[in-house]
């Protein structure tokens, strides 16, 4: 458009605008104390004296000092106070000036010459530009009534000429200085709406991203403040329902808070107990999930995150501990100390324990009660300097007992292992498993598996315990096990285990044990000091070989501790003067009659070989080695069933056992000079006694054949023989196991005369000497060996009557 076509020129004075533009059509107040506004209006007013109008100012924006190409004419429409009390003038725009050179005219100000521009649009407006007004409109409206200016979108509406619409923009607050003077110098005007409307748009588009950015801030904001409102409500019922109930005052979420916040606990730890927290503080005093929430939390904070005992211990100080606290076991102990010396070998070169299959991590003790494999744990922690927990696993069925419960179960506890860290007070104790062979499994899962993930170094740094959800690291805990029955245990588990056996004490042993170690303890307990009461090398030997029976020492212990109690009652009654030193002259008045006198040493008629079809085997239970007897007879043709009966609670591979012997000696008799036709149509029954004792295994093979030969044969079995071995169809007999449990309990029991394969001969390196040395052994190929050994010569009586069962 045309815009200088109807230009003509004109002479003003320079109204300069800081940082503000004013464009036509707009109203402003000036503030007159301002020297160079001053200068302007007066120069104005005194130009105007002279003629007619009003006084007229040329209004030109200047930025960072600079002024713009075209300003616009104003008028200055009154002159007085502004609303701060100095001296104001206000002014109209009222149309864009091109502004040209400069001049002179009265007063301070800078004159200048100018063109007035040309505003004007043809009529009717083309399509475009109509849209454009129209899409302008829209904008603004919106926009104003964004800011609520009501009033004002229906000013702005009503405006139809292009050019005062596109300067109306010049009131809008969010153009800056350079917008604004981009829209002043911009003469079409057309083109100035088009820049006016892009303006808008892009605010607008602006504060729509603020506006969601804020929203989204506010929303944030007002959950946590309306967290904070219900916490606040929240916690003002409890009170009043506290003080209602005559309670304590006092937030227990928030001591859970502080103590939670103040325990030193692994990061994860600390993320799932305040999460905790925060369930308790909406739960509501009185439910059951309050009351898990706080016995899970008292057990997450008793737990000892990152508290472990420091391991000083060198082997030889090890060994110094281990051999102080435990007479004998020379080969457990240096097994142990290996154990030991890898262990903190592997440990100082950083690398883990040693682990996988057959790898050893876990050492496990096994053999007869009381023969000091939970004392040999304790020792074990001691030299190390750990502490130690012992975790009883028998009669164990259900898993959730080694791994928790869930906690969703009423009465949910954690499982024994993080009971026993939380016990030990230390993330390394040493954890002794005891009876690893009397787990079982049922319906409620296998524990075994459990207690394998406990052991396997591979898993254990992030244990998992249904009741306590975090993970735990077990990988520093030093786990031992032990066991009676080596079978028993579990066989995955005992894969993962390096065996050390503990098979009993001799004679010699156990007093030596009971002199230093079992005496000295039980004369503490009794209240007596060690010089009061002694026992001497005699008593010590009957109480070990006549009052207690047994692999271990646990009884003799027990015994040793009666009769301190029964001295220690006859002192305090003045019957007893101290010190004393016990003989075994005296036992039988403190403590009574012995309860094992040796087979050999009762009186013939009364042994229970004295008659024929009784003979002595040699077995091995949970309680170590034990000598049993083997009874046979022969039912009377006329009134017995035919058949083989056997009774004593049998297995199976013993039951064989005996059809075996049975079959041999049918076979073989005649050889024998056996009169197996008495066997003919004849029932056979073979007993053991102690029938509650379950028994099983071929080794009795040779003992039930020598008793069917006693048996048949009317001669009686040497009282002072004891036999072990398996027994073939053809007669030979085959090695068995556990010879010197067998050997020390047929020591035990006063036999003098063993029998044993030949081929388990070597085992008799493991046999301590002094047990040798007072044992006639025999190794022996063939059964027919055996009972030329075992019976003793036929009398010359008459033949004995054989024996007929009932
Ligand atoms: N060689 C030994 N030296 C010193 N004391 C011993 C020795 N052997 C066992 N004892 C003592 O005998 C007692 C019984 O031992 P302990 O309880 O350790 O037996 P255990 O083999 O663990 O039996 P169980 O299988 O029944 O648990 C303990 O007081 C222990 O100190």
């Amino acid at each position: 458009m045309a815009a200088e076509s109807t230009a003509f020129t004109l002479v003003l004075p320079v109204l300069p605008l800081d940082d503000e533009v004013v464009l036509p059509g707009m109203v402003v107040p000036l503030d007159l104390s301002d020297a160079e506004v001053r200068a302007a209006v007066e120069a104005a007013q005194a130009a105007a004296r002279s003629g007619s109008g009003k006084p007229r100012v040329l209004l030109v924006p200047r930025v960072d000092g600079t002024y713009a190409a075209t300003g616009v004419l104003g008028t200055v429409e009154q002159v007085g106070r502004l609303a701060d009390g100095d001296p104001g003038a206000l002014i109209r725009g009222r149309a864009r000036v091109r502004i040209g050179a400069g001049t002179t005219g009265p007063g301070a100000a800078l004159w200048v010459e100018g063109t007035r521009l040309d505003d004007s649009v043809p009529d009717p407006l083309p399509g475009q530009v109509a849209d454009l007004v129209k899409e302008y409109k829209a904008l603004a409206a919106s926009w104003l009534k964004k800011r609520g200016a009501w009033q004002v979108v229906d000013r702005v509406q009503a405006i139809d000429d292009v050019s005062a619409l596109a300067d109306n923009a010049g009131y809008s607050p969010f153009l800056t200085t350079e917008q604004k003077v981009e829209l002043l110098e911009t003469a079409d005007p057309v083109d100035r709406l088009k820049l006016a409307t892009r303006q808008l748009r892009d605010h607008l588009a602006e504060q729509d991203v603020a506006e969601t950015i804020a929203k989204d801030v506010q929303e944030g904001v007002d959950k946590q403040q309306r967290e904070f409102l219900l916490r606040r409500q929240l916690e003002a019922v409890r009170k009043e329902l506290r003080e209602l109930n005559g309670e304590q005052d006092g937030e227990e979420s928030d001591d859970y808070r502080a103590r939670v916040e103040a325990a030193d606990l692994p990061e994860k730890v600390r993320e799932a107990a305040l999460k905790e927290v925060d369930k308790l503080e909406r739960a509501s005093d009185q439910s059951p999930e309050g009351s898990w929430i706080r016995t899970w939390l008292d057990t997450v904070l008793e737990m000892p995150w990152n508290t472990r005992t420091e391991d000083a211990y060198d082997i030889q100080g090890a060994k110094a501990v281990l051999d102080a606290e435990h007479a004998g076991l020379e080969d457990v102990k240096e097994r142990i100390t290996e154990y030991l010396a890898v262990r903190k070998r592997r440990g100082e070169r950083g690398l883990g324990v040693i682990g996988g299959r057959r790898g050893g991590a876990v050492l496990a003790l096994v053999g007869p009660p009381g023969v000091g494999k939970t004392s040999l744990g304790e020792s074990v922690a001691h030299a190390m300097g750990r502490k130690f927990v012992r975790v009883a696993l028998g009669g164990v069925r259900d898993e959730a007992e080694v791994r928790g419960h869930r906690r969703t179960y009423v009465g949910a506890l954690p499982g024994r292992i993080v009971r026993a860290v939380k016990e030990a007070g230390s993330m390394n104790p040493v954890v002794l498993l005891d009876e690893i062979d009397k787990v079982g499994s049922d319906f409620r899962g296998d524990p075994a598996a459990a207690l394998l993930e406990v052991l396997d170094p591979a898993q254990n740094h992030t244990f998992r315990d249904h009741y306590l959800e975090v993970e735990l690291d077990l990988s520093d805990v030093v786990f031992l096990a032990t066991a009676n029955v080596l079978e028993a245990i579990p066989e995955a588990l005992a894969d993962r285990m390096e065996i050390v056996r503990l098979d009993g004490y001799t004679e010699d042993e156990k007093v030596v044990i009971a002199r230093d170690h079992l005496l000295p303890r039980q004369l503490e307990r009794a209240g007596l000091a060690v010089d009061e009461v002694s026992l001497d090398e005699g008593a010590l030997r009957k109480l070990a070989g006549e009052y207690t029976r047994e692999a271990g020492v646990r009884t003799l212990e027990r015994s040793i501790a009666r009769l301190l109690r029964k001295v220690a009652a006859q002192h305090e009654l003045g019957a007893r003067e101290l010190p004393f030193t016990v003989r075994d002259e005296d036992l039988r008045a403190l403590i009574g009659r012995p309860h094992h006198v040796p087979e050999s040493a009762q009186d013939p008629a009364e042994r229970r070989t004295a008659v024929p079809g009784v003979a002595t085997g040699l077995a091995v239970t949970g309680a170590g080695g034990d000598v049993l007897f083997v009874e046979a007879s022969l039912a009377d043709p006329e009134t017995g069933a035919a058949g083989l009966t056997l009774t004593g609670q049998l297995g199976d591979v013993m039951k064989e056992s005996a059809q075996i012997a049975l079959s041999f000696l049918r076979s073989h008799g005649a050889e024998l000079e056996l009169p197996v036709a008495d066997l003919k149509d004849r029932g056979v029954h073979i007993h053991f006694p102690a029938g509650a004792v379950p028994k099983d295994g071929p080794s009795a093979g040779i003992t039930m054949t020598t008793a069917l030969a006693s048996l048949l044969s009317g001669r009686l079995v040497r009282t002072d023989v004891a036999m072990t071995g398996e027994v073939s169809l053809t007669g030979r007999v085959l090695p068995i196991g556990g010879v010197k449990q067998k050997l020390l309990a047929a020591h035990r029991a006063g036999v003098t005369t063993v029998i044993i394969p030949k081929r388990n001969e070597p085992d008799l390196d493991d046999v301590p000497a002094e047990v040798l040395d007072r044992l006639d052994v025999h190794a022996v190929t063939d059964v027919r060996q055996v009972l030329e050994l075992a019976l003793a010569p036929a009398t010359n009586d008459a033949a004995p009557e054989v024996p007929v069962a009932a």
